[in-house]
């Protein structure tokens, strides 16, 4: 599944003899590490109770802020709901970490404009999170009918600048499930962005060419696209591969090659729509390995490692950084961090499995080995 890296690279990689502070490798490759501005996540799964405290210092080591996803049970719909769901992350945060959760809202057929006005302002919540109803894990709650229902929200963001976050699948059991984002994009985001110019919109995790070329299209500044690492190494081969793989399972589903192939193109291409936004979602291991297994890859142990991974294949790692720390505050419009953190090219072997106390949470790349360790400085 990982394959051997090539070398050498013509970036800003500070040899070991101008840090000496590179970790010996087992490998002839070269020493090598990398320093760059700490990341953002701005697609973060939290969760909440024992599952919350078992992840979040996976996402606090290394990342400054995130933006949390409201998929709760029951959904965050309120900004009073939402600063309450912030001070249970900041509780169960390691004391010493500085980590900054980003809140976002639920939107759902019945939120009120004046929810928004409240949303701006507390000054924790950032965003408004579409879940076209039934598209996705815990959208039960969601969106029936976005330009029935939701035209005076959306236009109230518009006012307070508040950007709307989209999980860009169409639910219509009639189409297959693989064209999901592409007749989303078609039957919504287009028209939706042609009603409402000035609206900010985030495609969430995309996966698809489609997706690519639409995002490329928007008004700069306007219309830009998160990226997980799963859509960036992994092809829809990864869900069969010598059997059914559930912890390879997300939504939207992975998507052939030459989708991947695109997206790996527009992230290390330097361009400034796209930006890191994990979508780590973890589920006890019970619920993927079973007979109707959640959609949901647990990738934030992983993520920096497997993002750095795809810009070294690419050559491109000098475009690292500001898909990693840049383009997503930029976009936000929020100051950058001002810390740095280390990558170090140091094998490490991923766990198999986190203990918690309900259960084990399978990483993505459980037991492979990772070439770049993250560390803060
Ligand atoms: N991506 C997923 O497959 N699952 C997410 C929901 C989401 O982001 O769509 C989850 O909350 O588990
Ligand atoms: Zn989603
Ligand atoms: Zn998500």
């Amino acid at each position: 599944m990982i394959k051997t890296l090539v070398f050498p690279y013509k970036v800003s990689i500070l040899p070991l003899a101008k840090t000496g502070r590179v970790k010996e490798v087992k490998s002839s490759s070269a020493k090598m590490e990398l320093s760059i501005t700490r990341p953002d996540d701005w697609h973060l799964h939290l969760r909440d109770g024992d599952l919350l405290e078992a992840v979040v210092s996976h996402s606090a080591h290394h990342f400054g802020r995130a933006i949390v996803m409201p998929n709760l049970k029951p959904p965050i719909t309120t900004t009073a709901a939402a600063v309450a769901y912030r001070e249970s992350i900041l509780k169960a945060l390691p004391g010493s970490s500085v980590f900054n959760p980003l809140m976002t809202l639920y939107l759902t057929d019945t939120t009120s404009p004046h929810e928004i006005k409240l949303a701006r302002e507390s000054g924790v919540v950032f965003a408004v999170k579409l879940y076209p109803a039934g598209a996705t894990t815990n959208s039960q709650d969601g969106v029936t009918d976005l330009f029935g229902k939701c035209l005076p929200v959306l236009e109230e963001m518009v006012e307070h600048n508040m950007p709307l976050l989209v999980h860009g699948e169409v639910t219509d059991p009639e189409v297959d499930v693989f064209d999901r984002e592409k007749v989303f994009i078609a039957t919504v985001l287009q028209p939706l962005i042609q009603k409402l110019p000035l609206l900010k919109v985030v495609m969430e995790h995309v996966t698809t060419m489609d997706a690519v070329r639409f995002v490329e299209s928007c008004n700069e500044g306007f219309v830009a696209a998160t990226v997980t690492p799963q859509h960036l190494l992994l092809n829809r081969n990864s869900l069969f591969q010598g059997g059914l793989q559930p912890h390879n399972y997300c939504l939207p589903v992975l998507k052939r090659e030459i989708h991947r192939q695109a997206i790996v193109s527009a992230v290390t291409s330097g361009s400034k729509r796209f930006f890191l936004g994990t979508d780590s979602a973890p589920h006890e291991r019970r619920k993927k390995e079973c007979p109707c297994g959640c959609a949901g890859i647990y990738n934030a142990p992983v993520a920096l490692s497997l993002y750095t991974k795809v810009f070294e294949e690419a050559g491109a790692l000098d475009k690292l950084e500001a898909f990693t720390s840049f383009n997503g505050p930029d976009f936000y419009g929020l100051p950058r961090n001002t810390s740095k953190i280390k990558l170090n090219k140091n094998p490490w072997k991923v766990p198999e499995s986190f203990p918690y106390a309900s259960g084990n949470i399978i990483p993505m790349f459980a037991g492979v080995t990772l070439e770049w360790l993250p560390s803060s400085i």
